[in-house]
């Protein structure tokens, strides 16, 4: 295999920090894909023709989209496959059966795997179980949510993408709720075989969606001790403030200083959730170059972008990557 594990990549060279890809959700939007249903971004790959056509017109928007990010530098790229839980599919498309399902992630991580190549190390994204019921930005998972199976809601996603070998890592994104946090963080190497990280979901305020402070989440970490998962490679935020993500991040390492972290933020607009719209930030603070600066000081070993950050984010964070390290 061409590619280096990830594990020994960061381990090698502790100064390596690779840049990953943006908004793929929101750029799939911005370049004429129609987004809004249930199964967001994912919708694509619904299509039969999308398979059976090579010149149908949403397989070449996917194309040009991963071209354009690996031009802009990106390093490692994820799968579209936020809200492609086997649960989101089956009650929301014509894809019924756990083959059928199985059939759709392959072709999925294949496809991917073409547009990117070889060299680049390509991420199986999984949302949040959040995602299914649109709560991945409030953490509110109900009254229970220590009651919650999630390991039931993962499992047919996780067996498809833990067996595949084109895929590097295994990236859970926006996780808003400290229950989930710790069913993921209690699933040994049997049920998460490969390299995982974990984006947390938090409030500009500094704490997870549902309220627990950063030293909380690191306490679930540290009383874990040695029996962690040893696939646990990074921690991070996702889909955050880009204003106050250095200060989380910060905040993540100090609690957490020896942990390999991650940052991939929103692009600086702020979504208005009764309207749908997302509006320009006109107090964005930084740029990237000095959020990317401060990730770099916290332990940042994989930096990106989340929703509406598209190739030219990507490409000034390179540039600060290159320059920082
Ligand atoms: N990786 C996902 C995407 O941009 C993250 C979404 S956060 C709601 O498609
Ligand atoms: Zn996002």
């Amino acid at each position: 295999m061409a590619r280096i594990p990830l594990k020994q990549l960061l381990a090698d060279d502790p100064k390596k920090v690779l840049v990953l890809d943006g908004g793929q959700g929101t750029e799939l939007e911005n370049r004429g894909i129609k987004v809004a249903n249930p199964v967001w971004s994912t919708i694509p790959f619904i299509s039969e023709s999308f398979w059976s056509d090579e010149s149908s017109a949403n397989r070449k928007i996917v194309e040009e989209m991963f071209n354009d990010f690996l031009a802009a530098g990106a390093e490692i790229l994820m799968t579209i496959t936020y809200q492609t839980s086997f649960k989101s599919v089956s009650e929301n498309t014509p894809i019924k059966t756990l083959a059928a399902y199985d059939n759709l992630l392959t072709r999925i991580v294949d496809f991917s795997r073409d547009c990117i190549g070889k060299e680049k190390h390509l991420i199986g994204c999984i949302g949040p179980w959040g995602a299914h019921v649109c709560c991945e930005f409030t953490g509110d998972y109900g009254p229970n949510p220590e009651n919650i199976d999630f390991y039931q809601y993962f499992k047919p996603q996780l067996d498809n993408f833990n067996r595949n070998e084109k895929l590097d890592l295994l990236g859970f994104e926006t996780i808003p709720n400290i229950h989930e946090l710790k069913a993921i963080l209690s699933w040994d190497a049997s049920i998460l075989s490969k390299p995982f990280y974990i984006g947390l979901s938090v409030h500009e305020h500094g704490v997870l969606r549902d309220g627990t402070t950063m030293e909380g989440v690191a306490k679930v970490i540290k009383d874990l001790g040695d029996k962690i998962n040893p696939n646990f490679l990074l921690l991070g935020i996702n889909c955050v403030s880009f204003n106050q993500s250095p200060d989380i991040l910060e905040s993540l390492h100090r609690a957490l200083p020896n942990m390999p972290l991650l940052a991939y933020p929103n692009s600086g607009e702020v979504y208005d959730t009764e309207k749908k719209i997302w509006l320009p930030n006109s107090d964005k603070l930084n740029s990237w170059d000095t959020v990317v600066k401060q990730y770099i000081g916290s332990g940042a070993r994989i930096i990106g972008g989340c929703c509406r950050t598209t190739p030219k984010d990507i490409q000034e964070i390179s540039a600060a990557v290159k320059k920082y390290t």
